[in-house]
């Protein structure tokens, strides 16, 4: 018999070329069409045993920049206890598939903290798969997704990648098609927003909401490989909020604007800014447009879609 002594998942990040939001509900959480898609930007969660009497669960969690210093002060904000979202995935599946040997996790950063890139979502769903592979746990994937949608809104989509229609709070996921490579830049900053407090700004800006719908003119832009269309369809009703906080984004999405952007928006509750660009050397253009912009600290290229969790 052969034991497992680590298993490394590598998860990407997500942009919302959709967010439309509805009115607060009575848990205090807001009906979404939230339109996922998952970008070239990949953290890493990989599992190994711990040495310990504890049983079940993770002993230890270690967390490291894997973008070379760019990240560090992000890094410096991730949790390294029982709060961080990796951690809280592998004790939940321990407790569902009964106590397993502890394990140590370690986590390689390439996505904003706080970003509004779904960082720790991406972490959990990460840990799920590496501790489902670890213990030999074989939960199957609706089981991984309930478990997932249990630990955030934005768990399940990075279980599984490409584009797809989160409704519900988020966590009810259909995929979509992306019929083009569709090329971005993103402008990081340095503190993060946080997603209550932008949902808090939302309500007070739009007592009024609507309910929440799918916008056709992008869905038919993704179905026809149209990057062009996609770009004059993205659209995210957080962004007035997240630019109410923090005022200077807009000079952010006007530099993306200005650098021939096909579209700028802030990604989901921000503050980083997301700015779909014609190719990938456009995307190195624009990127190199927005670091100039005062409230961006670096800024990167990526893809779209790519596949969710994957072991590696
Ligand atoms: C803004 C997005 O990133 C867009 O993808 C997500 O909607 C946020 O997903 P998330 O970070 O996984 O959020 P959760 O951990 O589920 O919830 C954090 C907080 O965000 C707010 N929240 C989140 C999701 C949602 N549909 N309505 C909300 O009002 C609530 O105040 C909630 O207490
Ligand atoms: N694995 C993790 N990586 C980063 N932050 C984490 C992690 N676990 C918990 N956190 C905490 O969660 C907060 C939000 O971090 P995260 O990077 O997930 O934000 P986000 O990308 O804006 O989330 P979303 O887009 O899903 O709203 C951080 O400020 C940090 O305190």
């Amino acid at each position: 018999m052969t034991t497992t002594t680590a298993v490394t998942v590598r998860v990407p990040a997500k942009v919302n070329l959709q967010l439309a939001v509805g009115p607060a509900r009575e848990d205090g959480y807001h009906d979404l069409v939230n339109v996922f898609h998952a970008v070239a930007l990949f953290d890493e969660v990989t599992v190994t045993g711990a040495r310990t009497r504890a049983t079940g669960g993770p002993a230890e969690l270690t967390a490291e920049d894997a973008s070379g210093g760019a990240l560090a002060a992000h890094v410096a904000r991730v949790p390294l206890d029982s709060t961080n979202l990796a951690w809280r995935a592998a004790e939940l599946l321990a407790h569902e598939a009964g106590a397993r040997q502890p394990v140590r996790l370690h986590v390689r950063k390439a996505i904003p903290v706080a970003g509004g890139m779904a960082g720790g979502s991406a972490d959990a769903a990460a840990a799920l798969v590496a501790c489902d592979a670890f213990w030999g746990t074989g939960l199957d994937r609706g089981r991984l997704l309930e478990l997932a949608a249990r630990l955030g809104s934005d768990v399940a989509f990075p279980l599984v990648g490409g584009t797809a229609v989160g409704t519900g709070r988020g966590e009810v996921l259909a995929p979509a098609r992306c019929a083009t490579r569709l090329h971005w830049a993103f402008a990081l900053s340095e503190g993060g927003l946080s997603t209550p407090g932008v949902f808090g700004a939302y309500d007070r800006l739009r007592p009024d909401a609507p309910r929440p719908r799918a916008d056709p003119a992008l869905m038919a832009a993704l179905e026809a490989g149209d990057a062009a269309g996609v770009g004059a369809a993205l659209s995210n009703d957080l962004q007035p909020a997240a630019v109410s906080l923090r005022p200077v984004l807009a000079e952010s999405l006007e530099a993306g604007r200005a650098a021939g952007a096909l579209g700028a928006f802030v990604s989901g509750s921000g503050p980083t800014c997301a700015f779909l660009a014609e190719s990938a050397e456009h995307a190195e253009r624009v990127a190199a447009a927005v670091r100039t912009a005062s409230d961006c600290t670096h800024a990167v290229t990526a893809y779209g879609d790519v596949p969710g969790a994957v072991i590696r």
